[in-house]
């Protein structure tokens, strides 16, 4: 008899059941499609509305040692305002910094609308103990994150600690918790999938992440490579789409890590709408986690509505 899918995660065994249960990812057939909807054109038309859309799906992402409070403060207006010259230009969805420098990037977009995400969870690596992972997270929290992007641990994934993988997610999903619930924080689970050696892999850290409470799932901590790939985001979307149609819930994706050009961002865009649907074709729902696309972003818009490129030094820097 197999287990309720709310019943999965009640033992070591079943959960690993579960995982293991998951149908192989045919690894050709992924790359090949990834490759085949990577070569679409889009109309003019369409491209100018992608460019958008692309920009109110930024997590526009500083993510250094030598991150400064000025850097942040003027990453942070550049969200709000991408381009000041041309006050059509769509504010991004959210600034992605380190827990410290939370309260910072909350003050600076008070009011603007734009999301306050913060790295938590012994970024990049998550190797800490659970209980220093949760104070990282709370503190983050307290002082206004929107939004949490916790790191999964890795290793114990790796050697098959699948419950002890839930099990922090579900800890730190709790800590995303504000009194009386409606502001609490989003949790976005990085599966780090570069770090993850195979697509059946990424399937079942994509489900492990989801059956824990993930709201997002995202690619990659932008620090180890292959980062935010084609056919790594197709296996994720395809596996939102169906833990929807299994529970009802929908989960968003965030590829981050390596995304760079207007193609690129595009190429992403043209996969979830292939994949999941329009349904998906939202910040809500989807986000590109990126610390220099926005700018190649504004580039191409204005050369769509002028003719000319203006040139990387006419805007600030991402
Ligand atoms: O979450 C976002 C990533 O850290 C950004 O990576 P990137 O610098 O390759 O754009």
């Amino acid at each position: 008899m197999t287990t309720p899918l709310a019943d999965v995660a009640s033992s070591d065994a079943t959960l690993r059941a579960f995982l293991h249960g998951l149908p192989g990812v045919d690894r050709v057939g992924a790359d090949q499609r990834a490759a085949m909807l990577g070569t679409r054109s889009i109309k003019t038309t369409a491209k100018a509305e992608a460019i958008d859309l692309a920009i109110r799906m930024v997590d526009l992402t500083t993510l250094e040692g030598a991150d400064t409070p000025g850097k942040v403060r003027a990453m942070c207006a550049k969200a709000v305002h991408p381009d000041p010259s041309d006050p059509s230009v769509p504010k991004v969805a959210a600034v992605c910094v380190y827990p410290d420098l939370v309260a910072l990037a909350v003050d600076a977009l008070a009011g603007s609308g734009v999301k306050v995400a913060s790295v938590a969870t012994a970024f990049p690596s998550g190797r800490s103990s659970l209980d220093v992972k949760v104070a990282d997270t709370a503190l983050a929290v307290a002082a206004g994150a929107d939004e949490i992007d916790m790191v999964i641990d890795r290793g114990a994934f790796l050697s098959g600690g699948y419950s002890k993988v839930f099990e922090e997610i579900a800890a730190i999903k709790a800590a995303c918790a504000r009194p009386g619930g409606e502001h609490d924080a989003h949790l976005k689970v990085i599966l780090e999938t570069g770090e993850l050696a195979t697509y059946d892999n990424v399937r079942r850290a994509s489900w492990l992440a989801m059956l824990a409470g993930a709201d997002f799932i995202k690619t990659s901590t932008g620090k180890v490579q292959p980062a935010a790939t084609l056919p790594v985001t197709l296996i994720m979307l395809e596996a939102v789409r169906d833990f929807l149609a299994a529970t009802g819930r929908k989960v968003g994706v965030k590829p981050a890590g390596g995304i760079r050009t207007t193609k690129d961002a595009i190429k992403m865009l043209v996969l979830v709408n292939e994949t999941v649907g329009e349904g998906w074709l939202d910040p809500d729902w989807f986000r590109l986690g990126a610390s220099t696309l926005l700018n190649d972003l504004l580039m191409q818009r204005q050369k769509m509505a002028t003719g000319r490129y203006a040139g990387p030094d006419y805007f600030t820097l991402d």
